[in-house]
């Protein structure tokens, strides 16, 4: 089959504002165009009414940060990656290297967004995640984009604190082993992993979820709605709490949830409903393609399209 592209006449198409205004990130004042070359693709996949759109969304944790390494609890501290979580990124990027993405949400913290970036330089797509400043008016001028083919080869990443790691309070810097010893291995597994107990002047799971999941239905789920691809860069605890809204896990299931560093996770979002997928196993791998039929359908046309690279 062969591909043809064309030029989308408004230059808009494909960024819809959120539904909420609330915190309106500046991306969505910019005229950030879909692809010219991909917009056959993104026609194709996701040009449906609302009702019937069928997204991809991923999800990915960071990769191991060097708190992750030292076994200390980490929470909203800024760490980097070690390169074994470089590594990570870059394999979790090789794995959702056929996958579609449109738009990337990553916490506020290096660890996060290092590994979205990362991951993005395998991506098939090869187009150029860029990440939208939304603290001043000024940013948001000073990074303006002159040129439409550049903003149409470009990826918007939108960084967000609610989907930080959740705030470890007076454990941050601390050993994790060492805290067992000295507190005893069920009080610190109850901080860890119960629901609604937070560590000493942290917060609980139940407090990251208050935050993490009203974003992400305020700002993700009404881009998946409008029939964009996202991935979700974020931490072992934000996850966790968006997962249990996307699966309906109770309070007591969510305890023995555990996320694994740089793993990608996949849903397909219809008609209202996310269906997890699990985790994509590499970009040969074509039983992705067999989740929805229209991403099936987008492989094939990357496949077409390879010649014209
Ligand atoms: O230290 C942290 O911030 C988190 C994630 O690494 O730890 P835990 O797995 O104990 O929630």
């Amino acid at each position: 089959m062969a591909a043809t592209f064309k030029h989308h006449p408004t230059g808009l198409h494909g960024w819809g504002a959120p539904r909420s205004s609330r915190n309106l990130p500046s991306f969505f004042s910019m005229r950030f165009p879909c692809s010219t070359r991909h917009h056959h693709i993104r026609a194709s996949v996701s040009h449906h009414s609302s009702t019937e759109a069928e997204s991809a969304l991923i999800l990915i944790r960071h990769g191991e940060s060097l708190w992750n390494e030292k076994n200390l609890f980490t929470g909203c501290c800024d760490v980097p990656l070690t390169n074994r979580g470089v590594e990570e990124a870059i394999e979790a990027g090789q794995r959702i290297s056929y996958i579609p993405i449109d738009m990337i949400f990553t916490s506020a913290l290096i660890r996060a967004q290092m590994t979205a970036m990362l991951a993005m330089t395998q991506h098939s797509q090869k187009k150029v995640p860029i990440i939208i400043h939304d603290e001043s008016e000024q940013a948001t001028t000073w990074t303006q984009v002159y040129s439409e083919k550049t903003t149409k080869q470009s990826i918007p990443v939108i960084t967000a604190w609610q989907l930080n790691e959740r705030m470890y309070g007076e454990l941050q810097g601390l050993n994790k082993q060492e805290t067992a010893e000295r507190y005893g291995k069920e009080k610190v597994h109850e901080w860890r992993r119960s629901f609604d107990i937070p560590p000493p002047k942290g917060e609980s799971l139940e407090m990251c979820f208050q935050r993490a999941v009203p974003y992400f239905k305020d700002f993700i789920e009404p881009q998946l709605k409008s029939g964009k691809h996202v991935m979700v860069a974020a931490h072992g605890n934000s996850l966790r709490s968006i997962i249990m809204y996307l699966d309906g896990l109770t309070s007591q299931e969510v305890t023995s949830l555990e996320i694994s560093t740089g793993i990608p996770l996949l849903y397909i979002y219809k008609e209202g409903k996310f269906n997890s997928r699990g985790s994509p196993v590499g970009p040969t791998e074509a039983g992705v393609y067999a989740y929805t039929q229209s991403l099936a359908v987008y492989r094939q046309q990357l496949d077409d399209m390879s010649s014209c690279y």
